[in-house]
């Protein structure tokens, strides 16, 4: 691995090597707890990621550990600190609740995001280990636990409904209704994590993963993920489906026979496209 920095941020860390995105929140002496800035300084760099066709795979991490306390967090969710009657006070005092931004930048996009989850992923930083295409997780510290209900939140998009497609009703009623700590090892066994790693292979696994899913197709991995999301995501994730659909069709010569006849203001000719039925 050979990251080197894209930007500098105040909230996170942001670097690229060889197809590969590393985007960590860096708030590891309150567990990587996001506030208005952080979620608008992860659209910033999901935006690069997004319009950069040299990057296949997104890392979503958080950094560590504590200087505190020395413990590892992915992320404990929205800084209570900052919270206000309307959301989380961004620095000019504004309510957000800009998460959601966030989630559907991760779930939008034509690319692989994995979240690599070192340590805490709780309440809304365990609803963004949902969203993410795949979840690695540190054998001895990765922590699983949705305290939204404790602190009068809830995720009732895709933080709640895809995490039950992911590990079932009863078990996602579980999570949210009593809000307890599940290991690595829990986690998988409920179909939320996709590996347990030790903790000191966590990021070469992930750089590892994301250097495999890299030797694929982009377009068919484009059109898997926007297939897998095609029947939750209802008239949007049709959209998207079609939207690479078309971008498919455009590539045909059938398409530019039906620009060129525009630009030379004649009939359209398909004699070489028959009616396939
Ligand atoms: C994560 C814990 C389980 C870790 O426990 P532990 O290891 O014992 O450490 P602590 O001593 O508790 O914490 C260390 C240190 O960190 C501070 N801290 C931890 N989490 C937060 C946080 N979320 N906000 C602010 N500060 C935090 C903690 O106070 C300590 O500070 P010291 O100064 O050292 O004392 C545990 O910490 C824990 O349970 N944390 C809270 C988890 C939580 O409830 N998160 C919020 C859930 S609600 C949410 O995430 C918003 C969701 C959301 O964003 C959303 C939802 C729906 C629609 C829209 C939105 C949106 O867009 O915002």
């Amino acid at each position: 691995m050979n990251w080197k920095t894209v930007n500098e941020y105040e909230d996170i860390t942001f670097k690229k090597s060889n197809g590969v995105a590393r985007i960590a929140i860096n708030r590891p002496e309150i567990r990587n707890a996001f506030r208005p800035k952080t979620l608008f300084e992860l659209q910033d760099a999901f935006l690069d990621v997004r319009e950069d066709s040299n990057i296949g795979v997104v890392l979503l991490t958080g950094e560590g550990p504590s200087p505190k306390d020395g413990k590892w967090a992915f992320c404990s969710g929205g800084d209570q600190n900052v919270r206000g009657k309307a959301g989380y006070k961004d620095d000019a005092g504004t309510p957000r609740l800009n998460v959601l931004d966030l989630q559907r930048m991760i779930r939008f996009m034509g690319k692989v995001v994995i979240a690599v989850v070192p340590g805490w992923a709780v309440g809304g930083g365990h609803s963004l280990h949902v969203v993410c295409d795949l979840t690695l997780a540190s054998k001895e510290h990765a922590i699983f636990k949705q305290t939204d209900a404790d602190v009068a939140s809830f995720d009732g998009g895709f933080g709640s409904a895809l995490l039950a497609r992911q590990v079932g009703q009863k078990k996602a009623r579980e999570i949210f209704f009593l809000g307890r700590d599940y290991s690595a090892q829990e986690a998988f066994e409920m179909g939320m994590v996709n590996k347990v790693v030790p903790h000191d292979e966590l990021e070469e696994t992930a750089y590892q993963w994301a250097q495999e899913i890299l030797e694929k197709s982009p377009t068919a991995i484009r059109m898997i993920k926007y297939a897998f999301n095609l029947v939750d995501d209802g008239m949007v994730g049709q959209q998207v489906f079609s939207g690479e659909a078309t971008r498919l069709a455009y590539m045909t010569d059938e398409a530019t026979e039906g620009r060129d006849a525009f630009l030379e203001k004649r009939k359209p000719n398909w004699d070489d496209y028959p009616w396939i039925g």
